[in-house]
C-alpha cells in the first residue's frame, strides 16, 4: 500500500497531476527514510542540522533550483512524513507534489517511489527519474542537468568520483590472497543522484522483484538486466552523510560552498 501525504498545491489551482504542457517530466525521488544508525542518533540523520539547516532539505533545495527538474518526491520513513512535509513547505520548495512512506531497505523505498509514480511513468508522461540519497546534500545544479543529458541519451547514468591516484585496490579472495590490483584512478566510487529513462527504470525494479533482487544501488537493478549506466565525473564533496564525523565534515565545507 503506498501513501501518498498529498500536499495543497502551492501554485495557484494546479493540481497534482495535471500536466502543464505536452513536454515529458523529470522527476527528482529524495530517498530519507532511513534509520541513521551508522550516525548514531535518536533521530534519523536527514534530519540532523548542517549549519541550522536539515541535511535533507540541501538536496531538496538544490532539484528545486534546478530547472530541468519539474517535480520533487520525497520518501520519508513510517511516521515522518508529516514532519518531512513541513520541512520542505518551510523551505518553499514548491516542485514537492508528495511525500511517499519508504520501505525497510533503499530498495524497498525506491520501490514505493517507483509505484506512486507507476501511472504516469505507464501513461509516458514521466522522461527521467532522478534518484538521490537525502543524506547527500551538495549536489549541484550543473550535475543534474549533465545527469538527465546522458540518461536521456544513453538511458541511464549516475555521479561517480575516482579514487585517488595514490590508491591501490586490491581484490582479494574467501582465503585472503590478492586476486587482482587496480590503480586509484581505475576505480570509481559510485554516488547518487542517479540518472534513469522511466520506463528502463520501472522495467528493472518490476523485474528485480520478481527475482527478488535488492540492488545496493538503483544502477545494480539496471546494470543486472543489461540496461547502459554511464558515469558523470563528480567529485569527492558530494559525500553520503553517514557518520559523526560526516557530519563535521560537512559543516566545513557548507561554509565555503556556492549553492545552486
Ligand atoms: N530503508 C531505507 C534506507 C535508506 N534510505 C535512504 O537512502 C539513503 C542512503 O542510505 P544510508 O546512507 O545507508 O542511510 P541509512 O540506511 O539511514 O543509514 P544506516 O545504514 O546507517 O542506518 C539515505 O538518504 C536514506 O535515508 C531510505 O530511503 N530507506
Ligand atoms: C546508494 C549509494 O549512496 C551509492 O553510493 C551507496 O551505495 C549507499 O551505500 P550505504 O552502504 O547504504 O551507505
Amino acid at each position: 500500500m503506498v501513501y501518498s501525504h498529498k500536499i495543497p498545491n502551492m501554485h495557484k489551482g494546479e493540481t497534482m497531476f495535471r500536466k502543464q504542457d505536452s513536454s515529458m517530466r523529470v522527476v527528482a525521488v529524495v530517498l530519507g527514510a532511513g534509520q541513521g544508525t551508522r550516525m548514531g542518533q535518536p533521530i534519523n540523520k536527514v534530519f540532523l542540522p548542517v549549519n541550522g539547516k536539515p541535511v535533507i532539505i540541501y538536496a531538496i533545495e538544490a532539484f528545486e533550483h534546478c530547472p530541468v527538474v519539474d517535480e520533487i518526491v520525497l520518501v520519508a520513513a513510517a511516521g515522518e512524513q508529516e514532519q518531512l512535509t513541513k520541512l520542505a513547505y518551510t523551505a518553499q520548495c514548491h516542485k514537492v507534489r508528495r511525500v511517499v512512506q519508504g520501505g525497510a531497505t533503499r530498495h524497498a523505498s525506491e520501490m514505493c517511489a517507483l509505484e506512486a509514480l507507476r501511472p504516469q511513468i505507464q501513461a509516458g508522461e514521466i522522461e527521467v527519474i532522478l534518484i538521490h540519497d537525502g543524506a547527500r546534500p551538495f549536489i549541484s545544479a550543473e550535475k543534474v542537468q549533465q545527469l538527465v543529458e546522458k540518461a536521456r541519451d544513453l538511458g541511464g547514468a549516475i555521479l561517480a568520483a575516482p579514487l585517488q591516484e595514490e590508491d591501490l585496490i586490491v581484490q582479494v579472495s574467501e582465503t585472503h590472497n590478492i586476486q587482482k590490483c587496480f590503480e586509484g584512478e581505475q576505480v570509481w566510487r559510485a554516488q547518487t543522484p542517479q540518472a534513469f529513462r522511466a520506463s528502463l527504470l520501472l522495467d528493472a525494479y518490476d523485474r528485480a522483484q520478481q527475482d527478488q533482487f535488492v540492488g545496493t544501488d538503483t544502477a545494480a537493478s539496471l546494470e543486472r538486466v543489461g540496461y547502459p549506466v554511464a558515469i558523470v565525473e563528480s567529485d569527492v564533496n558530494n559525500l553520503k552523510i553517514t557518520t559523526a564525523h560526516d557530519l563535521l565534515h560537512a559543516e566545513k565545507l557548507s561554509r565555503h560552498r556556492r549553492f545552486w
